[in-house]
């Protein structure tokens, strides 16, 4: 059975940040993630997560300025060492969160930039940042996002980030495998997923069109939850989707995969 984590960055914004830890359990989900921790205090946040029973499963290493609308800063040449010392800041959350995975966001590309200069700074990157990562016992992956929603992300394709972690000489680098992106971008969802489920290190769930709850647009979840239990999957679902209404209204489709049935 899949387990499901609630995406606090998309799911209960009618919540102040730490009451959503609570609903979320309420709600039955079992772990919870975000894009980041870093403006909480980390043991604010990790008595609100033992307070409600419910585990912490993934955020983001730091990814600059989120609200002047950077996405990471991994691929971003001038940004190496700010990129380095959030690898520290990262850990010391994810230890007091007891994290067992973060995401790097590999970042814009800045107009006019070198594609290979920002994979190689990109690489080098998470060649530094993943051996650390395994040393403190937190798990690294890398997220391909469509090109509709973020156009100049600087990975977007499945295909793109094998080509990194080969460059990548650890084996504490997978992929971040969001079902809403790669239907945009490639589909084939699942006989992709079964070639790459080795490399994938955590999954997160959206439909599409519109990016809100499973069964409001094209993608066959009861067939996909079905074949990652097939497959073996045994991480957390990452549920980071725009609710069509309210959150808890809106947890129809996870009845099916509850533990009390
Ligand atoms: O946009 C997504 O999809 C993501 O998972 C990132 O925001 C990383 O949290
Ligand atoms: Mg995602």
């Amino acid at each position: 059975m899949p387990r499901f984590a609630a995406n606090l960055s998309f799911l209960y914004q009618d919540l102040p940040f730490l009451e959503r830890i609570a609903q979320a359990a309420r709600d039955g989900f079992g772990a919870v993630e975000y894009v980041s921790p870093y403006e909480y205090d980390k043991q604010e946040i990790a008595a609100a997560l033992k307070q409600a029973g419910i585990a912490q499963a993934l955020f983001n290493l730091p990814a600059g300025n989120w609200a002047a609308g950077e996405r990471g800063i991994g691929c971003l040449p001038d940004r190496v060492d700010e990129f380095r010392l959030g690898i520290d800041t990262a850990i010391d959350y994810a230890k007091a969160l007891d994290c067992p995975t973060v995401n790097c966001l590999a970042g814009l590309a800045p107009a006019g930039s070198d594609p290979n200069h920002l994979d190689w700074t990109f690489i080098d990157n998470l060649a530094y940042a993943a051996p650390r990562l395994a040393d403190a016992g937190i798990a690294l992956v890398i997220e391909p996002i469509n090109r509709r929603d973020m156009p100049t992300f600087h990975l977007s394709t499945t295909e793109h980030a094998e080509r990194i972690m080969a460059k990548v000489t650890s084996d504490n680098l997978k992929i971040q495998y969001d079902f809403y992106h790669m239907q945009i971008m490639q589909g084939d969802l699942i006989p992709t997923f079964e070639r790459l489920k080795n490399r994938i290190g955590h999954v997160q769930i959206a439909d599409n069109p519109g990016r809100n709850e499973p069964g409001t647009g094209e993608i066959n979840y009861p067939f996909i939850f079905a074949a990652l239990d097939r497959l073996g999957y045994a991480g957390w679902v990452g549920c980071e989707y725009k609710p069509s209404a309210g959150t808890s209204q809106g947890l129809g489709w996870m009845n099916p995969y509850r533990k009390e049935n």
